[in-house]
């Protein structure tokens, strides 16, 4: 990429020439979108010319020697990941590191800038893994690390176990403060499953009620490991944050790829970006890659050019050739989403070899119908769920159809935060508007009848829409998902925590003291009871002291039924949902008077109904009410009567119609959640 900075002057005498295209690249730059004007033309196939921003590079390395890669044998490639538990300052410390090493300018500005999607930005979480590749000068040699800041909350840690495949050791974090908390717990056994090299970090020593003494007795006791390896930080301040770095050099292994073998890449992650196509990251298992190389993904047997390729620092920095042990990204002209899959394996054409393991699916928790608000969207929104489940792998897609909803999809995801992300990604980063049906967890029917065995093709079913639940003449027994779940907590709210665990069906396993006063407890749970809204019950009665993760624990027999909703007698799809038999009437209840609360009053009467089967078991009334909008507004002024009708449009917007009454969208989530 060459860059021209009076580009000005050149654009009117470019522009007569034929067969030259100028095009705009939108480019992520330093934490903020840059839009790059580029020029095209049919002999420069695999490259453009870039002719406006001018870019700023600093790092404690000269560009130029960066963009040489074979700099950077094996031995001094380190790749490592971020992981701990929610909010302990993963980003913060990638933050500085990033500083330390120049890959970012120290501005105010530069905050949490791994957290590139806005998403991420407005509710102060990470979502998605991010890699940035970072120039360290130690003991008189130039490292290359890799490091991966992966999110901490349980939803997400798909995108840590992943990013995990691509490293050889973690940086664990434990905030000074809270101490080891559930995620800590499940990250390390995640980095210790795959034998990596765990670097325990206490972080925001800062604090006044930090106590990393405590913390590195928690270290010891959990997970075995001496205190003396733990290394105590402020990420907030860049306190001993270089001392992270060295440690990384020191402990934590090169890869042990072969630049000398054929080249093979494992793509970690990948993304559409409209202009280019896919853009593949890939960690290289061994060999090389340069740009012209022709590459096959192992996934669909297609063959590809490489066009571009380089390190993500965190933007993306174009380099030659990439060499084995190196982490990057690779722009090979995939044009469609299905042909990056994520756990694909790269080669050269001339140079096949066995395509590496990949990565073992996600396993969907809770799964929801997805569908257009209007059919006219279907297609788009097609083309916008097809780009973002590239982007995050984790989410299971499959048609579906509804004769109230027209045709739609049943998504699996996570968890309920996972969901709530990935619609408002939709919203968000494809401007789509969708209506969600109310979650529910994959349960299963073991079928009695023979026919009905030959007519699924097999004696268990799993039934991810309540709409196809079978009767209860039809099968011998239902199942339920259970999980096991992990909560730590300060030992004051132990009897409080016992209490809400089993008014959630919960079986008790055990309970172990990890220092003087903090526990962690254990309990075998149905994932229909705690996956909407344990853990905000959970955090609210232990006044934000407990956490909570969870993983999975098999089936087990349950007394299931089909629970309906009727609004003035017409049932509501969106709402249907399966419960336990026992807790019928009182989710029942307890769902109706909810949505008495949030469906608005309408200009009739609204009979809100549970049933199950033709039987109703709730009932709430919502009164009739009209609201004029212009009441208020006497007089002529029509600017005034205008907003107040846009603002009313905007709120329609939100609702979805069903029969004659307005729905809010959420509601169909909300409704589940108790209070
Ligand atoms: N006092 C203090 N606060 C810190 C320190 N490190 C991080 N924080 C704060 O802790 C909060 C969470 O930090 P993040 O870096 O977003 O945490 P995270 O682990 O990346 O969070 P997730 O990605 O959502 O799991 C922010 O408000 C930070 O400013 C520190 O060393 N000292």
């Amino acid at each position: 990429m060459s860059l021209f900075r009076s580009h000005g002057l050149f654009l009117p005498f470019i522009k007569r020439f034929p067969d030259i295209k100028i095009c705009r690249v939108k480019r992520r730059s330093q934490g903020c979108m840059t839009t790059y004007t580029v020029i095209r033309h049919r002999w420069m196939k695999n490259s453009c010319w870039s002719i406006s921003p001018v870019r700023e590079f600093s790092s404690n390395v000269s560009e130029k020697e960066s963009l040489d890669m074979s700099k950077f044998p094996v031995e001094r490639i380190r790749n490592f990941s971020i992981i701990a538990h929610i909010d302990h300052g993963k980003s913060t410390l990638a933050d500085r590191l990033l500083e330390i090493t120049g890959a970012i300018a120290k501005t105010a500005s530069n905050k949490q800038v791994l957290d590139k999607l806005q998403v991420e930005r407005e509710r102060g979480i990470t979502v998605k893994a991010q890699t940035a590749s970072l120039f360290y000068q130690h003991e008189g040699q130039t490292y290359l690390l890799n490091l991966i800041d992966t999110p901490g909350h349980v939803d997400f840690s798909y995108e840590v176990s992943r990013s995990i495949s691509a490293c050889q050791g973690v940086l664990l974090i434990v905030d000074a403060n809270q101490g080891i908390q559930a995620q800590t717990v499940a990250n390390f056994y995640l980095a210790f499953e795959a034998q990596l090299t765990i670097i325990p970090v206490i972080n925001k020593i800062d604090l006044k009620n930090a106590d990393p003494e405590r913390v590195e007795k928690q270290i010891e006791k959990v997970f075995d490991i001496p205190k003396e390896e733990c290394i105590r930080i402020s990420a907030k301040l860049g306190t001993n944050v270089d001392q992270v770095l060295q440690e990384v050099v020191r402990r934590i292994p090169p890869p042990t790829a072969k630049v000398e073998g054929p080249f093979k890449a494992l793509v970690f992650d990948s993304n559409f970006d409209h202009y280019r196509g896919v853009v593949a990251n890939i960690a290289l298992f061994g060999g090389r890659v340069s740009r012209g190389d022709k590459i096959v993904s192992a996934h669909l047997g297609k063959s590809y050019e490489v066009n571009e390729l380089g390190l993500l620092r965190p933007d993306e920095h174009p380099a030659e050739t990439l060499y084995a042990g190196q982490v990057g990204y690779v722009i090979a002209g995939m044009k469609e989403v299905k042909e990056a899959q994520i756990g694909d394996t790269l080669y050269l054409q001339k140079q096949p070899v066995e395509p590496l393991p990949g990565f073992k699916p996600a396993k969907a928790m809770v799964f929801a119908g997805m569908y257009p608000m209007d059919q006219s969207e279907y297609t788009a929104l097609r083309s916008a769920v097809e780009k973002l489940t590239l982007n995050d792998s984790s989410v299971t897609v499959q048609r579906d159809s509804s004769l109230a909803l027209g045709a739609g999809w049943r998504l699996g995801f996570l968890g309920l935060l996972h969901m709530e992300v990935f619609n408002q990604r939709l919203e968000q980063e494809y401007n789509a508007s969708v209506i969600v049906t109310a979650p529910t967890v994959p349960y299963k029917a073991v079928l009695a009848s023979a026919k009905l065995i030959k007519e699924h093709g097999e004696e268990v079913i799993t039934i991810i829409n309540p709409a196809q639940f079978p009767d209860k003449s039809q099968v011998v027994e239902y199942l339920e998902p259970m999980v096991m779940g992990t909560i730590i907590a300060p030992d004051d709210f132990t009897g409080k925590i016992m209490t809400l665990c089993q008014s959630r069906r919960a079986v008790h396993k055990n309970m172990f003291y990890i220092d003087d006063h903090r526990v962690m407890i254990k309990y075998i749970f149905p994932l229909n009871e705690i996956v909407v809204d344990f853990y905000d019950q959970l955090k609210s009665m232990s006044s934000g002291y407990a956490s909570f993760d969870y993983e999975d624990a098999g089936y087990e027999a349950a007394d299931l039924i089909k629970m309906d909703f009727l609004l003035n007698g017409r049932p509501v799809e969106e709402l249907a949902t399966i419960v336990h038999k026992d807790k019928a009437y009182s989710a029942g209840k307890a769902i109706c008077e909810r949505l008495k609360e949030s469906i608005p009053r309408q200009m009739f009467e609204i009979a809100v109904q549970a049933a199950i089967g033709s039987k109703i078991i709730a009932r709430e009334t919502i009164k009739a009410y009209r609201k004029n909008v212009l009441a208020k507004c006497y007089g002529g002024d029509i600017t005034r009567k205008m907003k107040l009708l846009k603002k009313q449009a905007e709120g329609k917007k939100k609702l979805r119609r069903i029969g004659n009454i307005d729905v809010p969208k959420d509601a169909f989530i909300n409704v589940l959640k108790r209070k």
